[in-house]
């Protein structure tokens, strides 16, 4: 047990180059923070975990680091009363104000920030988020002394790929102001323009179902974006995520119009009572990444029948045994399961792949935002084949560490000032539209 002790633990926050994708917030920053951390054992093997690297995050990320020194990798279950008491006192997990000085996100549905896109932001979840990086990182260290895969140490996978879903952006052909590194995607603000997009997903990464981002144009813009998709790909599962900026009436009418080709619909509404609201007047089932976001979350949404399908996250559910353990609920509630995704490297991609294919439940291909990436810190960037990731049985996550770009691209973090350090959509819009401030929700 000795060798699995851990020795020392690096933490390397890098600067990873993103496109204009756009959102109902506005549009994402040139460079996303991404935080990688390595936890080495005394018997030499390290492992790799990879979480959200804003400054909140880092601050957390620290002083659990210099906790976790001596214990053993397999110490997983101890994890959370750690971090609790060296993150911060528990009490402090109500709401939390937003960073940028505008509304509290946690106060009510109709207030939210960049973090609001993934529900309010609790010191709670803040911690589970870090906490999610420092796990994967045990696990596959752990995976790595043993020889066994991730999903083995999870309890055996049930499945050897995992399905993945294409993420529709409306975006810009280049980030405002000459900023940031530039792509071969182009714009795409239109039906034919997402048509498009879908297309080079589908060929590319032979991806069979579409989800697009919403909340960017009026929704009779986008209810025609969803036509012409449904139109091009007939048949095809389609999904439609506005993140919370409709009202309850928009959601119903959007829901009604769609109601024959939507697999489901994300998010129409901000917070639990409206989102009960819009699954009292529909009968497309309603997923979530934004209502329902941790353990405490659960009995009210459930009990009001607001979603009927969760969008976890090992980020910030907590890691990936904690991804199981809400499986286990929704399994006994009836409810849906698939997996969310924000803007990620591939050490995340592996770490969700290799939970995914644990959940006996997993209803429908996961999100991810892993094509839009041109840059990585693994040696080998993951493939999706068919649309699925394999479930690969090499020891631990089975990615190896490419250490000259994380070292490019933590000096990329080095040499910013501040402005990319913590996600800011609406600070990248105002590049283009001087004035522009987080719209209030319901934006329609
Ligand atoms: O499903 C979702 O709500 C997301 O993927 C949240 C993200 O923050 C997404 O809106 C984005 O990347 O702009
Ligand atoms: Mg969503």
């Amino acid at each position: 047990m000795d060798r699995l002790a851990i020795a020392e633990v690096r933490l390397t926050p890098v600067l990873v180059a993103d496109p204009p994708l756009l959102n109902t917030q506005g549009v994402h920053q040139p460079y996303a923070p991404r935080l990688i951390v390595e936890v080495v054992t005394r018997g030499g093997v390290t492992g790799l975990g990879e979480t959200y690297g804003d400054t909140v995050y880092l601050d957390l990320a620290r002083p659990l680091a210099d906790a976790l020194l001596g214990h053993t990798v397999t110490d997983l279950n101890a994890l959370p009363a750690l971090a609790a008491r060296v993150c911060g006192d528990p009490s402090l997990s109500s709401p939390r104000r937003s960073s940028r000085g505008g509304p509290d996100a946690a106060t009510g549905a109709d207030a939210v920030d960049a973090a609001g896109l993934r529900g309010v932001q609790t010191a709670d979840k803040l911690r589970l988020s870090v906490l999610s990086g420092f796990e994967v990182a045990c696990l596959d260290a752990w995976g790595r002394a043993t020889g066994l895969p991730v999903h083995a140490l999870l309890g055996g996978k049930v499945r050897d790929r995992v399905a993945y879903s294409a993420y529709l952006f409306y975006r810009w052909a280049a980030h405002p102001a000459g900023r940031g590194e530039s792509d071969d995607w182009g714009a795409a603000l239109d039906p034919s323009g997402i048509v498009a997009q879908a297309r080079r997903f589908a060929d590319r990464h032979g991806f069979t179902s579409f989800k697009l981002k919403g909340g960017v144009f009026p929704p009779a813009q986008e209810i025609a974006t969803i036509r012409a998709l449904a139109a091009a790909f007939p048949g095809r599962p389609l999904r439609l995520d506005p993140n919370g900026a409709w009202s309850v009436p928009t959601s119903l009418q959007v829901a009604h119009e769609l109601r024959d080709v939507l697999e489901y619909l994300e998010d129409p509404a901000s917070g639990t009572a409206r989102m009960a609201e819009v699954a009292a007047g529909t009968p497309l089932p309603l997923a979530t990444n934004m209502c329902v976001t941790t353990f405490r979350e659960i009995p009210e949404a459930f009990a009001r029948g607001a979603v009927q399908v969760v969008l976890g996250d090992h980020h910030y559910w907590g890691g990936l045994r904690a991804t199981r353990e809400l499986a286990a609920v929704c399994r006994t509630f009836g409810i849906g399961l698939s997996l969310h995704s924000n803007t990620h490297l591939g050490i995340s991609l592996a770490a969700m792949t290799h939970v995914a294919a644990t959940l006996p439940d997993l209803d429908h291909a996961c999100d991810t935002h892993y094509p839009w990436g041109t840059e990585d810190v693994l040696a080998e960037r993951l493939v999706f084949r068919d649309g699925h990731l394999d479930v690969g049985d090499a020891p631990g996550l089975g990615v190896d560490l490419d250490r000259d770009r994380l070292a490019a691209l933590h000096r990329r973090w080095l040499a910013d000032d501040g402005t990319y350090r913590s996600r800011d959509d609406a600070a990248a819009m105002r590049l283009a539209e001087p004035g522009w401030v987080t719209p209030a929700v319901p934006r329609w």
